[in-house]
C-alpha cells in the first residue's frame, strides 16, 4: 500500500495546480508500472493557507511501501518536494517556471497549452498482444500485405547511387558530405550512427562524426555545429538525439544551418512545412519515409482518413503535416485522447509512433486499413542471442488479420529513416551546386 499526502491551497494558485498536476502525473506513473488504483491510497488536504511558500513545506509524501518506479521527468517545486520525493526514489528537478500558469487543474489552460510527459492511460499493451499469447492465432494466416521497407529503402539507395554518380560528373568530382555529432554514448546511438554511416558509404555520401563526451558542455557541441556550417564540403548536419538532458536541444538545434538541416528539425523548416504554399528545405527524415513508403505501396492517401498516434516533434506531429499536404482528413491522438481505439478505428491510415510497445491493438484498427508501425521498443525475449528483441508500436500480428497492408518492425519504417537522409544529404548538396531540379 502507498499512501501519498498532499496539502494544497484552498484558491486554485501557482502552487496547488503544481502540487495537484504532480500528485496526478504520479498516480498515472504508479498506474502504468503495474500498480493497482486500490494499492494506493491519497489523501488531499486542503489547507486555509495563501502563503504559497508555506506550502512547499507542508505538501507532504508519505510512503508506507517502497516504489522505484522511474519519475525522471516530473518536474517538482521545491526544495521541501525534493526531500519528501527522494525516499520514492524520484528524481527532482528544479523548474517551475515552464509551467507557471498553466493551470492542468482548475485553470483555464494557457493559450499555447503545456506539453506534460506523454503518459498513456489505459494502458492496454501491459497484457501481452494475444498473438503471443495464443499459439494458435499466432500459427493463423493473416490477409495483409507486408510492406517491405528495406526492400523499398534498398531501392531509393540504388536511385540515390545513381545520381550521385551524375553529380560527381556533372562538378568535377563533388559529392554530397554528411556530418554526424554524437554526444555520449548511448549504444542505441551508436548503433544508428554506425548504420547511417555504412549507408552513407554505400551511396558514395561522404561521413563526417564527431564524438562529444556525455559530459561536454552545450558550447563545445555549438562550436562543432558552427564548425560544419562554415565547411562547404559538408551538405547535412545531424546532430543525434536524444541530447544530455543539461544540454538545450531547441537551442542545438536551431544552431544547424538551414541549408544543412538534413534531419528538417530547424524551426523554419518546420514551420515552413506547417504553412501553405511554402516548402520547407527538408522533410523530417522519418515521416517523409512513412509517406514514401505510402507512395510506393500505392495507398492513396487524398481524400482519405489518418490517424496520427502521437504528437512528437520528429515525427507525429510532421507525420500529420505531411498527410495534410497529401490531402487526407487528420486527426492526432495522443496520451490525453480519451478514446484513442475509437479514434484509430476510423482511419483508412494509421501512423503509430509513440514508443509504446503493442500499444496498438487489432480491435483498434479498421478492417482494410494500412497500419505503418514507427515504434521500435526492446521488449525482453530471453529465446532472443542479446536476450530482447525490438518490436512496435503496434501488436503487428492482431493488426495484420485487420489491415490490407501494414509495415513490420524491424524491416518497415526504420531503413527508410535512413534512406530519406540520404535522399536530404543529396538534395542539399545539389542545391549547393545548383542542380536541384
Ligand atoms: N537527429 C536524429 N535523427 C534521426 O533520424 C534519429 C535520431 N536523431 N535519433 C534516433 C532516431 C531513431 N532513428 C532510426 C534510424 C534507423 C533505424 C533502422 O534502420 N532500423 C532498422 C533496424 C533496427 C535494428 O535491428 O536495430 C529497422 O527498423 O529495420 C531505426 C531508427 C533515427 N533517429
Amino acid at each position: 500500500m502507498l499512501v501519498i499526502s498532499f496539502r494544497g491551497a484552498t484558491t486554485p494558485g501557482r502552487t496547488s495546480v503544481a502540487c495537484a498536476y504532480l500528485l496526478e502525473t504520479m498516480l498515472e506513473r504508479l498506474c502504468n508500472s503495474g500498480f493497482q488504483s486500490q494499492q494506493i491510497r491519497t489523501h488531499r488536504i486542503l489547507c486555509d493557507n495563501s502563503n504559497p511558500h508555506t506550502l512547499h513545506t507542508s505538501s507532504a509524501f508519505k510512503t508506507s511501501a517502497h516504489c522505484t518506479a522511474d519519475y525522471g521527468n516530473i518536474r517538482s517545486f521545491g526544495s521541501q518536494a525534493a526531500a519528501h520525493l527522494a525516499p520514492l526514489g524520484l528524481a527532482y528537478t528544479e523548474k517551475l517556471s515552464s509551467w507557471s500558469s498553466t493551470g492542468m487543474i482548475g485553470r483555464r489552460p494557457a493559450m499555447f497549452g503545456w506539453y506534460g510527459p506523454e503518459i498513456w492511460r489505459d494502458r492496454k499493451d501491459l497484457q501481452p498482444c494475444q498473438a503471443i499469447l495464443d499459439e494458435n492465432l499466432a500459427k493463423t494466416e493473416f490477409t495483409a500485405t507486408i510492406i517491405d521497407g528495406k526492400l523499398i529503402a534498398e531501392e531509393i539507395r540504388q536511385e540515390i547511387a545513381e545520381e550521385i554518380m551524375r553529380l560527381k560528373s556533372q562538378t568535377n568530382g563533388k559529392v554530397p558530405g554528411l556530418a554526424v555529432v554524437l554526444v555520449g554514448s548511448r549504444k542505441d546511438s551508436e548503433t544508428y550512427v554506425r548504420s547511417k554511416k555504412k549507408a552513407c558509404k554505400e551511396v558514395g555520401i561522404i561521413s563526417l562524426e564527431e564524438n562529444l563526451p556525455v559530459d561536454s558542455s552545450e558550447e563545445e557541441v555549438l562550436n562543432i555545429v558552427r564548425k560544419f556550417n562554415d565547411d562547404p564540403s559538408v551538405h547535412g548536419i545531424l546532430v543525434q538525439l536524444p541530447l544530455p538532458k543539461h544540454m538545450n536541444e531547441e537551442r542545438v538545434l536551431a544552431a544547424i544551418s538551414v541549408e544543412k538541416d538534413v534531419d528538417g528539425f530547424h524551426p523554419l523548416n518546420i514551420g515552413k512545412l506547417a504553412m501553405q504554399g511554402r516548402t520547407p528545405l527538408f522533410v523530417p527524415c522519418t515521416p517523409r519515409g512513412c509517406i514514401e513508403l505510402l507512395l510506393r505501396s500505392n495507398v492513396e492517401i487524398k481524400g482519405k482518413r489518418a490517424v496520427v498516434i502521437g504528437r512528437s516533434n520528429i515525427v507525429g506531429t510532421p507525420a500529420a503535416m505531411l498527410l495534410q499536404r497529401n490531402q487526407a482528413t487528420v486527426t492526432v491522438v495522443h496520451s490525453y485522447t480519451p478514446n484513442p481505439a475509437e479514434i484509430t478505428r476510423e482511419a483508412d491510415i494509421v501512423i503509430a509512433a509513440v514508443g509504446v510497445a503493442h500499444l496498438v491493438r487489432g480491435d483498434w484498427i479498421k478492417p482494410g486499413a494500412v497500419v505503418i508501425d514507427v515504434g521500435i521498443n526492446p521488449i525482453e525475449d530471453p529465446s532472443a542471442k542479446k536476450g530482447y528483441r525490438l518490436v512496435g508500436d503496434v501488436c503487428f500480428k492482431e493488426a495484420a488479420m485487420k489491415a490490407s497492408a501494414i509495415t513490420p518492425v524491424p524491416g518497415g519504417v526504420g531503413p527508410m529513416t535512413i534512406a530519406m537522409l540520404l535522399r536530404n544529404t543529396l538534395d542539399s548538396a545539389k542545391r549547393a551546386y545548383g542542380l536541384l531540379d
